[in-house]
């Protein structure tokens, strides 16, 4: 089969559909102060609507910090809103590096900042194109090339997976298509399925690391998995002719479905679910059968997993705050997807540009975390299972969350992992938690070319039997409770209220955080 190169690759739909090329121009970049006269400049050709609202509502979101999602929703004349300024969102962090480093502001003083940020986003995370030729669209493109070459640096230098660019994962959609069924879709698309065995997790990643452009190849762990070279990010950009059966998700994200593992007909609770890909995932491997209840409190958010569950019987879709979710209200359920908003810092954007750690953030996420995975293990007299997953590469929202819960729910243990995924697995948590580190799984962008991901594994206990970090914290905690009684008393003498209202886990996580300041200040 020919072997395609990325820039030619145009789905097949695609090519039918498109009745103009984009002729990007070749003139280097203006004469560095924007100052260009009327006459060079020609009768003014608009900035496409979509553009200009992508300008507002992204300027929105981060100079005035505003939830913009009930905006854009109400906003009928942006359908494609929602993506469009996800896009610049969620890249901000290397845009705003990149526009920094190409001195944007300083060499085009005219062209508007939040503008050019939605067009660099577009060319560069989005379909690679820009629409019309109006003079900031003009005017950026005569910047292409450098900008690409900014991204690669950025890429290059801070990719936390070295100089491997992370490839494209891509999951079947196994509700509509089979795995056969994708790959004779993906041969039509002249995609070359690389169909080599591996012995080990190590000798697939490297080969990954080799895909050429028309190659693909199905992941070693997840047969629903599919995994494309970096250079076929802008095929699936708008591959929209196949978005019902592939579904753009990151190979992490599978990690805690594949770990809860609900039969089909079992009945499963997903507590923090929009946009619903895990949910949607879980509803395939349960073969649509069963029931799922997926829960999410934020309205915008819960009407994006609306959309995504539709076409799924066994999702049933609850708005609420999961902490008030009732069994009554969640009959029978067996099985808990527990998948709580995070820090985030597993995401490749926030790796590339690494954010100062406020440690203030974690500690309530932390706290946070900690209520929604008691409220799971204690609400539902008939769960076996829980899996918690973050994607953040912190301890305290990871192995300190779970260290917090089974010091206090006796009745839930930690089961290990990576027997429970069956399959070789490089990375798991700190030794610094015995008896829970090694037990958790981590997905790593330097090893495993995923996004960052945390992953534990819970089970109820036999009747009568508790977990063991539970029992080691009970002893301890005589101890511990003599001292803290007599720390109240001398608080009382000074004039304090001893009173703290953190929950467990936060003062545990305060009591590490001091103890690893202490440490630090030692050295
Ligand atoms: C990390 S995202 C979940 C992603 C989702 N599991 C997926 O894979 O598509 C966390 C979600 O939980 C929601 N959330 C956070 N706290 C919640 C709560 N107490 N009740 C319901 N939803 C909550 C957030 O609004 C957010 O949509």
């Amino acid at each position: 089969m020919r072997n395609v190169c990325p820039s030619e690759r145009i789905p097949v739909q695609e090519k039918i559909q498109k009745n103009e090329k984009f002729k990007p121009t070749t003139s280097a970049p203006s004469s560095g102060k924007g100052n260009d006269t009327k006459e060079q400049r020609g009768p003014k050709i608009p900035i496409p609507t979509n553009y200009r609202k992508a300008v507002k509502y992204v300027r929105i979101a981060v100079e005035e910090k505003r939830n913009i999602q009930p905006l854009i929703e109400k906003d009928k004349h942006f359908r494609v809103g929602r993506t469009l300024v996800g896009r610049v969102l969620s890249n901000m962090p290397v845009i705003e590096a990149i526009y920094k480093q190409l001195e944007l502001a300083s060499k085009e003083p005219r062209l508007n900042e939040w503008l050019a940020k939605v067009l660099i986003s577009e060319l560069l995370f989005g379909s690679g194109r820009l629409v019309g030729n109006s003079l900031p669209v003009e005017c950026m493109m005569r910047y292409e090339a450098q900008l690409r070459t900014a991204l690669t640096d950025i890429e290059a230098k801070k990719s936390p997976a070295g100089n491997v660019k992370e490839p494209r994962f891509v999951r079947i959609n196994t509700n509509l298509l089979n795995v056969e069924g994708a790959k004779r879709l993906l041969a039509e698309e002249q995609w070359n399925l690389v169909e080599e065995t591996f012995t080990d997790y190590r000798s697939f990643l490297e080969r990954v690391k080799k895909l050429g452009d028309a190659e693909y190849m199905q992941d070693y762990h997840f047969p629903d998995m599919l995994v494309f070279p970096h250079s076929a990010k802008s095929y699936w950009a708008r591959a929209q002719h196949l978005s019902d059966k592939f579904v753009l998700q990151n190979k992490a994200c599978l990690l805690p479905t594949y770990l809860l593992k609900p039969p089909k007909k079992s009945v499963v609770l997903d507590m923090c679910s929009a946009p619903g890909l895990k949910t949607t995932h879980l509803a395939c491997l349960m073969k649509n059968k069963g029931r799922i209840y997926a829960v999410e409190y934020d309205r915008a958010r819960y009407a994006l997993l609306c959309e995504y569950a539709r076409g799924f019987g066994v999702i049933k879709t609850i708005q609420s705050d999961c902490l008030e979710v009732t069994d009554e209200q969640v009959p029978g359920v067996q099985y808990v997807l527990l998948d709580p908003s995070c820090s985030g810092s597993g995401m490749l954007q926030r790796q590339m540009v690494p954010e100062p750690i406020d440690e203030d953030r974690l500690y309530k996420l932390a706290g946070l975390q900690y209520k929604l995975l008691s409220h799971a293990m204690n609400a539902f007299p008939h769960v076996r299972r829980i899996v918690y997953s973050t994607c953040s590469v912190h301890e305290m929202e990871n192995e300190g969350v779970v260290q917090g819960v089974l010091r206090h729910n006796g009745h839930f243990r930690l089961l290990d992992a990576r027997k429970e995924l069956g399959k070789e697995w490089l990375n798991v948590g700190s030794p610094e938690y015995a008896g829970i580190g090694e037990r958790c799984l981590y997905a790593k962008t330097v090893d495993d070319l995923t996004i960052g991901m945390f992953a534990a594994v819970f089970e109820r206990c036999p009747e009568g039997v508790v977990n063991e970090v539970y029992v080691a914290y009970e002893k301890q905690k005589h101890s511990y409770d003599v001292v803290a009684q007599k720390m109240s008393r001398q608080k009382k003498r000074e004039g304090q209220n001893g009173q703290s209202e953190d929950t467990p886990a936060q003062h545990e996580v305060q009591e590490k955080s001091s103890s690893k300041k202490r440490k630090k200040n030692r050295e």
